[in-house]
């Protein structure tokens, strides 16, 4: 097990929903609301879990509510740089996770932990040759040079942030159910990837 203690996690859901046209964040998935089956992931793996989004937000669950710091939705990285900033004494890294993932590994945060070799690096998970860089454990280390990077309006890839700095990755396998094979960080960005999900809906119970 990682020297690293449980981290603070923090739900991304500052996002427009463009794509599905409604707040995805708060869409049913089985008996519950997407927030909800992530919050309920995420619980055991860090230490508290906060809520990135827009003041006001409907959550359908008492998160401690962290807004953008930045204005002009600047991308997750805004919402990194929130959580960041509300690090608390002690806390050295920060565990964010999207709010429209909810079947990510149960064993992702202490994966990344094991892999937080120093005080700098970003660790990121991977799946089937693809990064996923809104999974991913962010030192507090980084929070001065985010800040710059997001002053420019122009700086709102996390990818191109990530090259900034030491990134080390962790991969993770997809999984085979009897439905066929899912990948955990699957996310639900339209309609058509909600009727995905609900197939595999099982793996939430
Ligand atoms: N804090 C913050 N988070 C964001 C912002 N834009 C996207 N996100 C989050 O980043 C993650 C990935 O976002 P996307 O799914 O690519 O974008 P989205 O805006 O949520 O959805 P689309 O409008 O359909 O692209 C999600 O967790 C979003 O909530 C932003 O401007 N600020």
């Amino acid at each position: 097990m990682s020297a690293l203690a449980l981290p603070p996690g923090l739900i991304l859901a500052g996002g427009r929903s463009s794509r599905m046209g409604t707040e995805k964040a708060l869409l049913d998935l089985g008996d519950q609301p997407l927030l909800a089956h992530v919050a309920r992931r995420l619980a055991p793996q860090v230490s508290v879990v906060k809520l990135n989004a827009p003041p006001g937000f409907p959550a359908p669950l008492a998160l401690p509510l962290l807004p953008d710091t930045l204005a002009g939705q600047l991308g997750p990285l805004a919402g990194v740089l929130a959580g960041l900033g509300h690090l608390q004494p002690g806390e050295t890294h920060l565990l964010t996770v999207p709010c429209d993932s909810p079947f990510f590994p149960l064993d992702l945060a202490a994966r990344l932990r094991a892999q937080a070799d120093d005080e700098n690096s970003i660790v990121v998970a991977a799946s089937d040759g693809r990064l996923h860089p809104v999974f991913c454990l962010w030192p507090r280390a980084i929070a001065e040079d985010l800040q710059d990077w997001l002053a420019d309006p122009d700086n709102r890839r996390i990818q191109a942030f990530l090259r900034r700095h030491r990134m080390v990755t962790v991969d993770f396998s997809l999984i085979d159910t009897p439905e066929g094979t899912i990948d955990p960080f699957l996310n639900i960005n339209t309609p058509e990837d909600l009727e995905t999900a609900r197939r595999f809906a099982g793996l939430l119970a």
